[in-house]
């Protein structure tokens, strides 16, 4: 994404002196620089970057010294609570009535430190910004306490540390619950949880979630094979049965089949690859490599998802995107079949400024810039050789395209990264009104051979895009995506005819098939009636990881919503590359005290099956027995009061699902109702959750990690901090710092267990 950044001469001229500018420039920054030599004598500089990004004029004189300063401060950590509504509600409660307490009024070395703070902008004061140096945070008791909790929280699928302006786009792409949703570009998945909480919300099981949820999926796609597997994990945290995973480039995104047709999208998040220069202050690297190509390099790729995007979306549907050539180029090539929308409303509090409607392009190492395309011809002596493409060029009708309906955010105005945002609605069928683009009829035939001629295979789709549109031709462009079907490696070119074929085969794919079992699979069957799962479980949803529901007994039982079953049966899910779908529901139990269970409850399955788990399988409880079970990994069943214990007396051993009830035991308090696989065998039980759950629950509910794991987490580090004193009193080695060493080891076990996404909460 291009921003407007402060020229270098410019700092020198003005002494480096900070101005407020008109931006804001709200609250204190992470890290104020002092002087001039300050700003230089970091690895923050790049003057070609700032050449262009000064002759660009987007940032009012008086607020680049502001712009410029904090462009090379490093960001405020910023996360936002994620999880189901309830969760998030909650814990907001519990930020801000056990943590903010603490964290207020805090100082560090005779400074007041500042408390973490609510995004004015975020919806329901689920964003905040914490605005405290890493080495503070390690250092003062109550906010490393606080940054536990955030791990831990953050661990199990809670919170999502992201950078503020990352949270914009799934704001405004206004995903509802029955919509069906591709992000195209989704790892390593800090936006796709947004879109995924609001499909689940808070009442996604079982009856309901067959009437109501049988046509919304959120698809999260990635061509990056790693980074499509971070989306794996990023699921698991917000499981869900609703949910697909696949390893696609985007701009060949094939039309998916759900007979009788082709399923259009409702809603597509474009979050493209780019430049990176929205990210200077998180990706220092980004300083040194910048150049103009960078950016000029993946505009073909970035136009290709873009048209991709708008064949794939349904009448009346959304798509969120950034960059603004790429916009232009795009909207011309639909004329009158997409609106940009006006977001200036949206979000209130939040500071933005309107979309540019012209821009100036870097024609040469050199940073030569060129504000029309014709300029940029006219710099060569054949227009033949021209090796930038016509669209990364302002169109001749920018002003009719709305491009002020954009919104900019650049990182003084608000403490943020930079970012672009635009919402494209894919106008309704029936009011479509088609005009020729200016832009395209407006091209020479000489400007269009040149383009033609710089287009390498694969740029066909743009080369399309720059050529007339005649009003027949339109209902092919925004028909549904034709339904080609892709491998890694495939490539998709243009036929003589300007069909879409197939150029190239290839690429390994090698996750194991979905099977859905079919009605009355006896694996099925043994399963659902060991569990005592009512008899009107819609069985065919249920999947296995191998190639034959029959022969093989599954260790692993899967579920997902009607949809995707769809997919997976009419689409070949190796073309489709599809590398997860749908919840874990059971699992496989070899125990010689189940009682005849061979399977059991799994936490990520539990909405799904909870409608039809009949009551005499739940147990009832509350926190004094929750703290017994999380103190203890196989409590007896003699560590509870009567009362529970006759529950258990009740039951022979097996798999059954616990409700702990809301309500307040010794100043703990649990919000709400809070339901988790139990097991119970001949004399002792076991909450059937993971550590980590557990670890979150307890910083949660009492403040401090109780399980046997936490303790003995906890002994770890007292033993490591002895070591460190004994090490700090009697010797020094060397030039290490060993005391800041061990911290390290310390935040590496931290960065273990936090997200993967934009980094780490304990950054
Ligand atoms: C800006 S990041 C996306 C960040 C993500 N939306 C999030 O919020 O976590 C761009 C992503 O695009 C992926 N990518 C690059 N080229 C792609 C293509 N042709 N098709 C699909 N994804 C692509 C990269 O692997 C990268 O993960």
């Amino acid at each position: 994404m291009c921003l407007g950044y402060l020229s270098r001469i410019q700092c020198i001229k003005q002494g480096g002196q900070r101005g407020r500018g008109r931006g804001g420039g709200r609250g204190p920054r992470s890290q104020v620089f002092h002087s001039r030599e300050d700003l230089f004598t970091t690895n923050r500089i790049n003057s070609k970057f700032e050449t262009y990004y000064k002759a660009q004029d987007m940032i009012p004189e008086d607020e680049w010294i502001d712009f410029l300063t904090t462009l090379k401060e490093p960001l405020p950590t910023t996360f936002r609570l994620t999880g189901s509504r309830t969760t998030a509600r909650d814990l907001n409660g519990v930020i801000q009535e056990t943590y903010i307490p603490h964290l207020t009024n805090q100082t560090w070395e005779g400074n007041p430190i500042p408390p973490p703070t609510q995004l004015p902008w975020y919806p329901d004061g689920l964003g905040w910004q914490l605005k405290v140096h890493k080495q503070i945070v390690r250092k003062s008791p109550e906010f490393k306490k606080f940054q536990n909790f955030l791990v831990y929280e953050t661990e199990v699928g809670n919170i999502s540390r992201q950078e503020a302006v990352s949270m914009i786009p799934p704001l405004v792409l206004d995903v509802e619950s029955h919509h069906a949703v591709l992000d195209m570009c989704a790892a390593p998945g800090s936006k796709y949880s947004l879109h995924s909480c609001t499909l689940d919300g808070t009442a996604s099981g079982g009856a309901a979630f067959q009437r109501r949820g049988a046509h919304r999926i959120v698809i999260a796609n990635d061509n990056d094979y790693k980074r499509s597997h971070m989306l794996v994990h990023q699921s698991a945290r917000l499981p869900s049965p609703n949910l697909m995973v696949t390893n696609l480039d985007a701009s060949l995104f094939p039309g998916i089949r759900v007979p009788p047709s082709i399923m259009p999208f409702d809603r597509i998040l474009c979050d493209v690859p780019c430049s990176g220069d929205g990210t200077l202050r998180k990706n220092i690297a980004i300083w040194k490599s910048w150049g103009p190509q960078n950016a000029n390099g993946l505009h073909s790729l970035q136009v290709r998802i873009l048209l991709r995007a708008m064949s794939l979306l349904g009448s009346n549907g959304r798509i969120v995107y950034s960059t603004v050539p790429v916009l232009a180029t795009a909207l011309n090539s639909h004329p009158g079949r997409f609106v940009l929308e006006d977001v200036s409303t949206r979000l209130p509090g939040l500071l933005r400024r309107p979309g540019l409607k012209s821009w100036k392009v870097a024609i040469d190492k050199n940073i030569t810039l060129a504000s029309s395309w014709s300029s940029y011809l006219s710099t060569l002596t054949d227009p033949g050789e021209a090796k930038l493409s016509r669209s990364l060029f302002p169109p001749d009708n920018a002003n009719e395209l709305n491009l002020e309906r954009c919104m900019r955010i650049y990182p003084h105005m608000q403490d943020t990264g930079g970012f672009f945002v635009a919402v494209l609605v894919r106008v309704k069928d029936h009011d479509v009104v088609t005009r020729e683009s200016s832009t395209s009829s407006s091209l020479s035939q000489t400007a269009r051979d040149a383009e033609a001629k710089k287009l390498k295979v694969g740029d066909d789709a743009l080369e399309d895009t720059l050529a007339p549109t005649p009003d027949e031709e339109l209902d092919d462009i925004v028909a549904p995506a034709p339904d080609i079907n892709l491998s890694m490696g495939d490539t998709i070119v243009m036929g003589e005819h300007g069909e879409e074929k197939l150029a190239t085969t290839g690429g390994v794919f090698n996750e194991t098939p979905y099977t859905y079992l079919a009605s009355g699979n006896r694996h099925a069957k043994a399963c659902l009636e060991s569990l005592r799962v009512n008899a009107d479980f819609p069985s065919t949803l249920l999947f296995v990881r191998n190639p034959d529901g029959e022969n093989i007994t599954p260790r692993v039982i899967y579920f997902s919503n009607p949809l995707v079953r769809e997919i997976v049966l009419h689409n070949d899910f190796n073309k489709l590359r599809l590398i997860n779908c749908g919840v874990k529901v059971f699992t496989r139990q070899d125990s010689t005290t189940s009682g005849g269970n061979t399977y059991r409850f799994v936490d990520d399955g539990i909405e799904s099956v909870l409608p039809y788990v009949p009551p005499e399988s739940i147990l009832t409880a509350g926190i004094k027995e929750l703290k017994i079970m999380l103190e203890s990994y196989y409590p007896l069943s003699e560590a509870f009061d009567e009362g529970f214990r006759e529950q258990i007396k009740q039951r022979a051993p097996g798999s059954y699902l616990i409700r702990f009830e809301a309500g307040e035991w010794e100043g703990a308090s649990l919000r709400n109702p809070l339901l988790l696989p139990f097991w119970i065998s001949s004399k002792s039980t076991s909450l059937m959750t993971d550590k980590q759950t557990k670890s979150a629950l307890c910083l949660r509910l009492f403040g401090e990690d109780i399980t046997p794991f936490g303790k003995e987490n906890r002994q770890k580090k007292e033993a490591m901090q002895a070591q460190v004193k004994d090490i700090e009193t009697t010797a020094v080695v060397g030039d290490l710092d060993v005391a800041e060493k061990l911290n390290d080891g310390e935040d590496d076990l931290e960065v273990k267990v936090a997200l993967e996404g934009e980094g780490d909460i304990s950054d």
